[in-house]
């Protein structure tokens, strides 16, 4: 049992929760080498949900998008196998190719690169019914074989839930922190706590949490209309010690834009300003500790 007894699923070899009493086998190596001499990926930041369709994939895409407007390299790599939507927010259909060095990933019109199972299978409409050991398989494989070049973020709109593709993710990434999303229920609020509390465990350090949903601003009147409930974002932010809090609304131009191949023409305002800040932090927290170990 780990301390919490919560997270135990008896597989010591592949379990990454620190500080359990009854481990008997150390985990896997934390991270996997790029293999692809002809990629340089400097930091990389996981877009979890506890529970599926609350806008994670709208949340990486746009944590993305905002990157890429402030001049940084970014790649989206999307972990979502049998749900992928990031192709489609932003409208690339072109297959990835692949050479001898490895897999090129296809670029939207910003620039950002992106890596989808989408991009590899013959139609869109496809359906992926692999299970757990293969999905995690291929996600190491387009870790290690895509030729991102040089990237300053790597995004990972990662699959809903805490499954064991999950699991694997948070143990073999060299995840920097994660980014959270919550919409206003409480059973969200609830279900965002096991992720959550899971990150703490796996010793990821959990950067932001991003509210969806959280209001509908009418034309009309101008008014925030909380119409899934009161906002719960804040107080789970504040329970799990999150440091940085955003809230979206419910906006129809998301889905619009993002049925048009068009979510990076989406204006955030500054909404996840505070979310971003965060992820520049644990950006720059992650080089100084790489240059103490490189003098050391
Ligand atoms: N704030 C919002 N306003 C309007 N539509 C939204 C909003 N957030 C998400 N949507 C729409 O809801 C749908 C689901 O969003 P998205 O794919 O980002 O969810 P998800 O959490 O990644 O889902 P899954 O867990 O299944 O991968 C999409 O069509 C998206 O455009």
């Amino acid at each position: 049992m780990t301390d919490s007894g919560s997270a135990c699923g008896s597989g010591c070899s592949s379990c990454g929760v620190s500080g359990c009493g009854s481990r008997t086998e150390e985990p896997a190596a934390a991270t996997e080498p790029q293999r692809t001499a002809r990629s340089q990926v400097k930091h990389v930041i996981g877009v979890v949900s506890g529970k599926g369709g609350v806008g994670k994939s709208l949340v990486t895409s746009l944590l993305a998008s905002e990157m890429r407007r402030r001049g940084h390299k970014v790649g989206i790599l999307d972990a979502d196998i049998t749900g992928p939507s990031i192709p489609k927010a932003f409208g690339i259909s072109a297959r990835v190719s692949a050479d001898s060095d490895g897999i090129n990933p296809s670029t939207t019109e910003s620039g950002i690169k992106v890596m989808s199972v989408n991009l590899m299978l013959p139609q869109d409409d496809m359906p992926v019914a692999w299970r757990g050991p293969v999905i995690t398989g291929i996600l190491k494989q387009f870790w290690e074989e895509t030729n991102w070049e040089d990237l300053d973020y790597l995004f990972l709109d990662m699959p809903p839930g805490t499954s064991d593709v999950f699991l694997t993710i948070m143990q073999s990434f060299p995840l920097d922190g994660i980014v959270t999303v919550s919409a206003p229920q409480e059973l969200v609020a609830m279900i965002v706590g096991k992720a959550v509390n899971l990150a703490h465990q796996m010793s990821v350090p959990v950067l932001g949490l991003v509210e969806n949903m959280a209001f509908f601003k009418c034309d009309g009147c101008d008014k925030e209309h909380f119409i899934f409930g009161d906002p719960q974002g804040k107080f789970v932010a504040n329970r799990y010690q999150i440091p940085a809090f955003a809230t979206l609304p419910l906006d129809p131009r998301f889905a619009r834009l993002c049925d048009q191949g068009k979510i990076e023409q989406y204006d955030v305002e500054g909404r996840l300003d505070e979310v971003i800040e965060q992820v520049q932090i644990a950006a720059r927290l992650a080089e100084a500790k790489k240059a103490q170990e490189e003098d050391a």
